[in-house]
């Protein structure tokens, strides 16, 4: 089965690359894919760069061009809900774009016609994750994340983002990865690991924190990567 482990900035995949062996170098599309074997598991691992436009690009070269069939995304996130702590990992159950607006012709936050607010990850997935969690004492939530073009650092624009979707997470990648998973037929899962609050620390606490984080969740991705 080819999975492909995907990540937005370089230090979100690191931690995945260095427990590869006999990794290969391919150059497509503006970008770097790593293809390696893990187990009977044909991995590809890419970092898209920052947003929703690079995340999807490379959500849909790894499902058109390398084959993928289960997308896994590792990275950090900010926190919204207050049980959210930095290193806290969750695992999104459906994720949205809190920046999409069409509200001057009556739609919801976050809609667009024949769109839909939220795509649901795949719940197979969850339910791996879940056990693995279990099995192996890892703390997992489970929640709403939001995706937007924006580093979000202030307190008004979380509290706005949390209301307005219920979200307990937010970042910049995994909802335009569900969109491109959904439409292509390909299940995803996308785990984060906090790093900040989205507030007026979140600069510094993500500067500090971006490594550790990084390294919680791409650890639990292998966790999960045992058990497909
Ligand atoms: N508060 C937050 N708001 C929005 N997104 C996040 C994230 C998740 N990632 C990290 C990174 C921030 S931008 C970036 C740009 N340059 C250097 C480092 N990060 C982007 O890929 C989204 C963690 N905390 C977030």
């Amino acid at each position: 089965m080819v999975v492909g482990v995907m990540g937005a900035m370089p230090e979100e995949i690191d931690p995945i690359l260095k427990r590869l062996e006999n990794v290969k170098k391919h150059e497509v599309a503006d970008n770097v894919y790593y293809t390696a074997f893990y187990g009977s598991l044909d991995l590809v691992v890419a970092y898209s760069k920052i947003g929703k436009v690079f995340s999807a690009l490379t959500a849909a070269t790894m499902i058109e061009k390398f084959g993928v069939q289960k997308m896994l995304f590792s990275g950090v996130a900010g926190a919204i809900s207050p049980a959210l702590h930095i290193g806290d990992l969750v695992a999104a159950t459906k994720l949205c774009q809190h920046d999409l607006d069409i509200t001057a012709f009556g739609h919801p936050y976050g809609y667009v016609p024949e769109g839909k607010v939220y795509v649901e990850a795949d719940p197979r997935l969850l339910e791996i994750a879940a056990s693995v969690a279990y099995k192996q004492g890892v703390k997992l939530k489970r929640g709403i994340i939001a995706t937007g073009d924006q580093f979000v650092a202030d307190a008004e624009r979380k509290a706005w983002i949390g209301q307005t979707f219920n979200a307990d997470a937010l970042e910049m990648e995994g909802a335009s990865v569900a969109v491109v998973c959904d439409a292509l037929g390909v299940p995803f899962f996308v785990l984060r690991a906090i790093s900040d609050a989205a507030d007026m620390d979140a600069g510094f606490d993500f500067d500090a924190f971006l490594q550790s984080s990084a390294v919680k969740s791409a650890d639990f991705i292998f966790m999960i990567l045992d058990e497909l």
